[in-house]
């Protein structure tokens, strides 16, 4: 299969963690492919299935399917098969699955001759030093996110997801070629929520990140495309 080229010169790739297909598509139709990406997460692939890839496609959108496997390899090197025959411009594992799983999903879509970007999350953007504790790990937030990305980077991944408060460390130690795919963007008008490790936009940009996943502070914004608008001026601004 060819290399395709970009559509979208944009960093910024919209969640749509809607409940439904029509609310997801009533959002979609309001945005432009070659302004932004989409990201399908686990509730809307959940209640829509890969319908809604199909709707995204068709309207011209670059979709980044993210499912977050983590299962044995072969469970997740024939699920990463499964999105990308689907045609998603990116899909992701857990890094926390290991270098077997990811290399075996590697593997798959190499022998299957498939382009889609495979990424790996490290530690999830909701996560603080001490919710990481919590869980048996050790060491602190920017050691664990590192050791998960050089694993991820050894065992064959384009890059990771991890917040933008890691991205310099990120670009440091595995170059700035490999995928710094940030959620926890918070632009200066939007509330937290439940992220822990957050960036405004530019900051985010400025810090190394190579695309920024921003869901809530634009699709619950009273006005959505306002609020995106003031993002994309943030980021041309800086
Ligand atoms: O570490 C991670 C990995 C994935 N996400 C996903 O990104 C969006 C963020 O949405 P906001 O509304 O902007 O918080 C959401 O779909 C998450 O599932 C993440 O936040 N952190």
């Amino acid at each position: 299969m060819a290399t395709q080229t970009p559509l979208s010169q944009s960093p910024l790739i919209i969640a749509l963690d809607y409940p439904s297909l029509d609310a997801a598509l009533c959002m979609a139709d309001q945005l432009d492919p070659t302004r932004c990406r989409v990201k399908v997460g686990k509730e809307l692939f959940t209640r829509s299935g890969p319908a809604v890839l199909e709707a995204l496609h068709g309207r011209g959108f670059e979709v980044f399917l993210d499912l977050k496997f983590h299962d044995i390899p072969n469970t997740v090197a024939s699920a990463v098969q499964a999105a990308a025959e689907q045609g998603v411009w990116m899909v992701n594992v857990h890094a926390g699955g290991g270098r077997k799983m990811m290399q075996a999903a590697a593997e798959r879509l190499q022998a299957q001759r498939l382009q889609t970007h495979l990424i790996a999350v490290t530690v999830l953007t909701s996560m603080s030093a001490e919710d990481l504790g919590e869980v048996g790990v050790a060491s602190s937030l920017a050691e664990q996110v590192e050791r998960l990305a050089r694993l991820a980077q050894d065992s064959g991944m384009e890059g990771v997801v991890c917040s933008a408060q890691e991205a310099k460390a990120l670009n440091a130690c595995c170059g700035k070629e490999f995928l710094k795919v940030t959620p926890g963007i918070r632009p200066s008008f939007a509330a937290a929520n439940d992220q822990q490790r957050i960036m405004t936009p530019s900051a985010a940009m400025q810090a190394g990140s190579t695309y920024l996943v921003v869901g809530r502070p634009v699709t619950e914004a009273p006005d959505p495309m306002a609020a995106l608008a003031a993002i994309e001026t943030e980021l041309t601004e800086h």
